[in-house]
């Protein structure tokens, strides 16, 4: 995780952040980053990178690359905007011990927001549209020598696969489908049973109830619907909600704010 040190809506990205310009608090932000990382030290050891000046959105770590077995393949940001972001991670990731893997400068690819593991480990669903180019699938493929299945992300607001889709520790997935283009929701079906499929509904989509940070039986996101929140836990989940208000401002939620790593490399 990276403390929100120097976290604000410098810019706009994505269509949360338009008319959110220097509207959070960084107060707030502090006080509710502080219960996310609580929440999650106690279902997880915590590692910290530390935040840089300039790099407002270094708080979604979840977009610094995607790890597995100690080898990461980097982010390639989208945007300018982000790019700086790139050799901090890079840095972290050299320090700590881990083979660090390099898709192309001109190939776009926005790591775990954009590339999640089925919890078998026996694919990964890679999301492809507004953030990270299709042809880095092939990059992922060959670091993990692991099927890549695309799902292609056709809402704006629903620009990285974490904010729409999420495949949890029971077997089952939760997503939000008219997120999708339908030949990705016949993918999705054509892997999971129609008992393992939560689907979401718009206001709990737009509330990042997809964005979940999931380990064993605990789920941890924003503030979301009852209705859903019971529907966690006929399913064996512990539910805890945190609220994350001042982090949709710049379009992420709980599990943007982390970044899952399988273990300290050898
Ligand atoms: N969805 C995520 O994985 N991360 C949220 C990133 C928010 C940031 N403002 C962005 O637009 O890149």
């Amino acid at each position: 995780m990276c403390p929100p040190k120097f976290y604000d809506v410098n810019y706009v990205i994505n269509p949360w952040m338009s008319g959110h310009i220097h509207d959070s608090s960084r107060q707030v932000a502090a006080e509710q980053w502080q219960r996310l990382y609580s929440a999650v030290t106690e279902i997880a050891e915590v590692v910290l990178v530390e935040p840089q000046p300039g790099s407002p959105d270094m708080v979604f770590t979840a977009n610094a690359g995607l790890e597995r077995n100690g080898v990461v393949v980097l982010s390639r940001f989208f945007h300018a905007e982000r790019q700086g972001e790139e050799q901090h991670f890079r840095h972290w990731f050299d320090e700590a011990g881990y083979t660090v893997l390099n898709v192309p400068r001109d190939i776009p690819f926005e790591g775990e927001g954009d590339a999640l593991f089925a919890v078998d480990g026996s694919r990964l669903w890679a999301g492809y549209g507004p953030r990270t180019l299709q042809s880095s699938h092939h990059y992922l493929s060959e670091a993990w020598k692991i099927e890549v299945v695309p799902l292609h992300l056709i809402d704006p607001r629903f620009y990285h696969l974490d904010t729409c889709f999420a495949p949890l520790e029971d077997g089952s997935v939760m997503y939000y489908p008219p997120a999708f283009d339908n030949p990705s929701i016949e993918r999705i079906e054509a892997y999971y049973a129609k008992d393992k499929r939560i689907i979401i509904a718009e206001a709990d989509a737009l509330c990042f109830a997809c964005n979940v940070i999931n380990a064993n039986r605990t789920v941890i996101l924003n503030k979301v619907s009852d209705t859903l929140s019971e529907q966690f836990e006929s399913r064996g989940f512990r539910v805890v909600q945190v609220e994350l208000s001042e982090f949709l401002k710049a379009g992420g939620a709980a599990k943007c704010l982390v970044m899952k790593l399988s273990g300290t490399p050898c």
